[in-house]
């Protein structure tokens, strides 16, 4: 019986990112396409002792520049220049983007989404003005006001992914905003946050369907699937154009052989790979009415309760990221730096 092994199967049908600023976790089990974070892991990495650099970088630079950003609050700015931190230096351990996720805070405001994503590329070009741009992804809630900040940032030449994503409304609306990328959340978010907390509708149907949908439409989005439960989605997935897996999921399939034959047989996308006929799905762009009423009724419902759970568990890690960043500017003072 001819063997695989899991990560070499992956990546030989799917594009393999990773799912975290850990940058030794990167080098260890890399090399990656692309990178992804998020609230939690700004969270994670700053209070780590051997991140202690990046964080009094961070603060330093946020108490320099925050007069230039004065509509926000100094901690929370210092979370932003943390979060573009990490990911400038996780980039260099992959060949292709990174992704940094707006304040979540925002989700369902235009504007502040818009400002915001403008921002981190303002604070990109501070540190590091030599940097590629093209190279950094603004992640931005999938609801309909983010999808709208989206379509104004595709014009303005920033590119975004569409995150919180759980139903093929919203990877419509996204592929329609000019998002580059959708991560579906296969499961609820918190399934990851609440030990013993079970999903009973993951999505894996919907990536299928929204793969299908951008390849019928020639639109150039392209899938990120992300929260995956255990090595058998993992694998049913082989086929989706990219997966962002966490450090400790790439361990596992790193270190897992299986059957050819079985793990073959197991993916969604071989099944309906010569399922072309097109499916009819309306337009949802000029029509928040519609797009609203069918998100609401999508899943069962369950789309829109996932959506809002999801990003009000980002807005918690942000919360924690934004008090322990002052806790740290009140213990010591930060003076301006010269740039
Ligand atoms: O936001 C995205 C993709 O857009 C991901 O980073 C997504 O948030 C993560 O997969 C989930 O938060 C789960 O992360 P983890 O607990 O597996 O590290």
């Amino acid at each position: 019986m001819a063997t695989v092994n899991l990560l070499e199967y992956l990546r030989s049908r799917t594009q393999v990112d990773i799912d975290t600023y850990d940058i030794e976790a990167s080098k260890e089990i890399g090399p990656f396409q692309d990178a992804t974070g998020n609230q939690f892991e700004i969270q994670a990495e700053i209070v780590k002792p051997n991140r202690s650099a990046v964080l009094k970088r961070s603060l330093e630079l946020a108490t320099t520049i925050h007069p230039q950003f004065a509509t926000i609050t100094l901690e929370e700015l210092a979370v932003e220049v943390a979060g573009i931190e990490l990911a400038l230096e996780v980039i260099q351990t992959v060949h292709g983007n990174v992704h940094v996720m707006i304040n979540p805070s925002y989700s369902y405001n235009t504007e502040a989404i818009v400002a915001n994503a403008q921002r981190f590329h303002l604070i990109c070009q501070i540190i590091d003005p030599g940097f590629d741009k093209s190279r950094l992804v603004t992640k931005v809630p999938a609801t309909w006001e983010g999808m709208k900040a989206a379509h104004q940032l595709k014009r303005s030449g920033i590119k975004t992914l569409a995150t919180t994503l759980f139903s093929m409304e919203q990877a419509i609306l996204a592929g329609e905003a000019g998002c580059i990328s959708i991560s579906p959340f296969l499961h609820e978010l918190k399934t990851e946050t609440y030990e013993g907390y079970k999903d009973t509708n993951p999505i894996l149907g919907v990536c299928v369907q929204a793969q299908q949908f951008y390849r019928q439409n020639s639109l150039p989005t392209r899938l990120k699937a992300c929260v995956a439960l255990n090595l058998d989605e993992l694998i049913m997935l082989a086929g989706v154009d990219a997966l962002t897996i966490s450090p400790k999921f790439l361990r596992l399939l790193a270190a897992t052989e299986r059957s050819r034959e079985e793990v073959e047989s197991m993916s969604l996308f071989a099944r309906t790979a010569n399922a072309t006929e097109a499916v009819n799905y309306p337009s949802y762009i000029d029509s928040e009415s519609q797009y609203r009423v069918h998100f609401a009724a999508s899943e069962g419902g369950k789309a829109q309760f996932k959506t809002a759970q999801a990003i009000a568990l980002f807005c918690d890690a942000q919360t924690a990221a934004e008090l322990y960043v002052k806790s740290q500017l009140e213990d010591s003072s930060y003076t301006p730096i010269n740039l």
